[in-house]
């Protein structure tokens, strides 16, 4: 009989800390054993050959909308799952809005959990909502396997899911506090957005550029600074989700000298979009925070090099075609940008290739950070003992992303037609080979009409 499940022989195993060829033991759905020397694990029942391909952890997408219930025709946890797989991702953390109910209570929570149990082909875990209103129900949220809360700061664009004043934030924060989790903010301001939107639409100035500046980096900036002392007030971990540049990631790392326990994300949108790929595409790269321009962009990447950035989540808020056609007025159509299948690839051309990021950088803020800051303990490495959950990639390869090869239930993204180097040719979750060669191999996740 043979000892393991599956070995995957002489790749080149990437970890936050170091690169080494070697093997990898499974059994189980658990990694056994790393071995560096060749070909002395023993049997298994499968083996991969992974010569000349990169193994990485899966990437942990700490998030992503995939609206089911409620709003499964925009995407759902079946598409949206096979989507991460295809990009090397095994594990996500889905918003708690833009499904309906939204989870904003332990039941909603529960109903979540069970769909996801019976579609996700690779590891779900969920964010509680926190909304004026629902102080009460996030301890419950938080014992029944929340990985932490998410607030909005402005209008989240559901109008189940309101948008929590400051009082609901300092309450929430205290509450959530109590307990030991987290909040993560979208942050930008109210006052600073509206106000904006209003005077250019009233000058009828609303072109992409016009948008863009409707929600400049100051808005995410004095929201960011609110949410701090709030955080300094309360002791409440606070998370930033999707930065948009190096000058709200400035503000957080001088709270973080301060001792404020604070971490931040920025997604690959803001890494290799910019306003003017805004005008060219429309409503395929709307979303908000707005992109920037290209000198951002290229801050952000030193940020990123520089350690000032904890994780990349992709943000994958997907919506019907329809609703991201802008004809002529940029502060219609829907603000989401589809993209959770690319995070690694974007990662790699944009990070790796072109601006000499390390593999092992790439593993930290996609596998190991998120897995340590939101407490995944068997995740983020390639490890004996952790959960066998990884990404085999080929450097070597080169491609141009066509729309058929997007899992999305609609397949707009504003990387279609860019050409990207280096390729997820295998995606493994728990041992088990989920996506091979452009294909998805699990099909007892099929999805049902209800
Ligand atoms: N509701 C929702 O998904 N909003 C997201 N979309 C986006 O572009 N930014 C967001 O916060
Ligand atoms: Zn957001
Ligand atoms: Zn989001």
């Amino acid at each position: 009989m043979a000892t393991y499940d599956l070995i995957i022989k002489n790749g080149l195993i990437v970890k936050a800390d170091s690169t080494i060829q070697g093997d990898i033991a499974i059994k189980d759905g658990k990694i056994k054993e790393v071995s560096s020397s060749r070909g002395n694990l023993g049997k298994a029942d499968k083996e991969i050959d992974a010569e000349g391909l990169h193994v990485l952890p899966g990437l942990i997408d700490s998030h992503v909308h995939f609206n089911e219930p409620g709003r499964t025709e925009w995407e759902g946890l079946e598409t949206g799952s096979k989507s991460l797989a295809a990009g090397g991702a095994t594990t996500f953390f889905d918003m708690p809005l833009n499904s309906t109910p939204p989870v904003i209570n332990k039941e909603n929570l529960e109903l979540k959990k069970a769909i996801a149990k019976k579609k996700s082909i690779v590891n779900p875990r969920f964010w509680g909502g926190l909304v004026p209103g629902n102080t009460d129900e996030l301890k419950e949220m938080h014992e029944s396997g929340a990985i932490g809360f998410k607030a909005f700061m402005s209008p989240s664009g559901i109008e189940d899911f309101d948008n929590a004043d400051d009082e609901t934030l300092y309450k929430g924060m205290k509450e959530i506090a109590s307990f030991g989790s987290l909040l993560a903010v979208h942050a930008e301001s109210t006052v600073i957005c509206e106000q904006l939107a209003e005077e250019k639409q009233t000058q009828g100035k609303t072109t992409a550029r016009d948008f863009v500046e409707s929600r400049p980096i100051i808005s995410e900036i004095e929201a960011v600074r609110r949410i701090i002392s709030y955080a300094e007030a309360t002791g409440c971990k606070l998370h930033i989700v999707h930065a948009s540049s190096r000058k709200v990631v400035n503000v957080i790392n001088d709270a973080k000298q301060r001792g404020v326990d604070i971490t931040v994300e920025t997604c690959p949108h803001y890494l290799s979009l910019t306003v003017k790929d805004l005008e060219e595409q429309g409503g395929v790269a709307k979303c908000m925070p707005p992109l920037r321009d290209q000198a951002e962009v290229d801050e952000l990447w030193t940020a990123l090099a520089n350690g000032e950035i904890n994780v990349i989540g992709s943000d994958h808020s997907p919506a019907p075609a329809d609703m991201k056609i802008i004809t002529d007025n940029f502060f219609e159509g829907w603000g989401g940008i589809s993209g959770a299948q690319s995070t690694l690839t974007i990662l790699l051309t944009e990070g790796h290739f072109k601006r000499d990021l390390p593999l092992e950088k790439i593993v930290e803020l996609t596998a190991e950070n998120p897995a340590k800051l939101f407490g995944l303990a068997n995740k983020g490495t390639i490890a004996a003992g952790y959960d066998a959950d990884i990404t085999l990639v080929n450097l070597n390869e080169s491609f141009e992303l066509k729309k058929e090869d997007l899992f999305y239930r609609h397949k707009h993204s504003p990387y279609i037609g860019r050409t990207y180097k280096g390729k997820v040719k295998t995606t493994i979750v728990s041992g088990e080979v989920v996506f091979n060669d452009g294909k998805i191999l699990v099909d007892e996740k099929q999805e049902t009409n209800s």
